[in-house]
């Protein structure tokens, strides 16, 4: 189970001015929600919501619960929690272009696995296999996203965390996306999803819509 209690987040505007970007916010993810769509208009905070459950940011007050301990916000702890637990899929799916699919899904590889048979049954779970040695430039958007999926599955964590995972794909490949979300959770993946699609957060089994620096459960 994920848990954030009571978080609280102030950051600095541009102009100097501060801002309540989170205040005393709480959410829940138990064990049997497979997905999670989080929603709220631009500048609401969603991707800042999903770096801080990735460990990337842990200048925050209140408290982040990981299966009841709580998660550290120092950065070389987080890089570990992140390591064990969390898959992250960003919004400009962060591939190294200039290398093959193959070596971008083995960097996701856990310590203790074969890198490049973890790394061929991850393509093969997003249905590209074939793929292998394509160089990452060559792809189109959708393939990218399936390989940033299969990139973030590799170390097989207890969620996934994906930051508008259709953002920049047509309505067919969106779709397909959400197909193999759906699959995924078939087999007992889960997913946190921040997105301003509505088809999208109409997948999920849960909406939770940021305003206003808390998150409401919206049906
Ligand atoms: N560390 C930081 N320092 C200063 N400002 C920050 C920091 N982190 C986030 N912000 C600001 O907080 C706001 C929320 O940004 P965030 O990207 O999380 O929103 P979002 O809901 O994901 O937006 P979008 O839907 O447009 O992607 C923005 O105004 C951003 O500039």
């Amino acid at each position: 189970m994920l848990q954030l209690d009571s978080l609280s987040k102030t950051v600095r505007e541009p102009n100097g001015q501060q801002r309540r970007l989170f205040d005393a916010l709480h959410m829940t993810m138990a064990d049997h929600d497979r997905s999670i769509a989080i929603l709220g208009r631009s500048g609401s905070g969603k991707s800042t919501l999903l770096r801080i459950l990735a460990g990337l940011d842990g200048a925050y007050t209140g408290s982040y619960f990981h299966a009841g301990e709580l998660v550290p916000q120092r950065e070389q702890a987080s890089a570990d929690f992140r390591m064990r637990h969390i898959g992250y899929v960003t919004q400009s799916y962060d591939l190294l272009e200039d290398r093959n699919v193959l070596h971008n899904v083995r960097l996701g590889v856990g310590p203790g696995e074969d890198a490049e048979e973890r790394a061929s049954e991850c393509l093969a779970a997003v249905q590209l296999e074939g793929f292998e040695r394509k160089p990452v430039r060559h792809l189109s958007g959708g393939e990218a996203q399936r390989v940033a999926i299969a990139r973030a599955l590799a170390k097989r964590p207890d969620v996934v965390l994906a930051d508008e995972p259709t953002g920049a794909l047509d309505e067919r490949t969106e779709r397909s996306i959400l197909d193999l979300f759906a699959d995924l959770q078939r087999q007992g993946r889960r997913f946190i999803i921040a997105t301003h699609s509505e088809t999208v957060a109409r997948a999920c089994d849960r909406r939770l819509v940021l305003a206003d620096g808390r998150l409401v459960e919206r049906g």
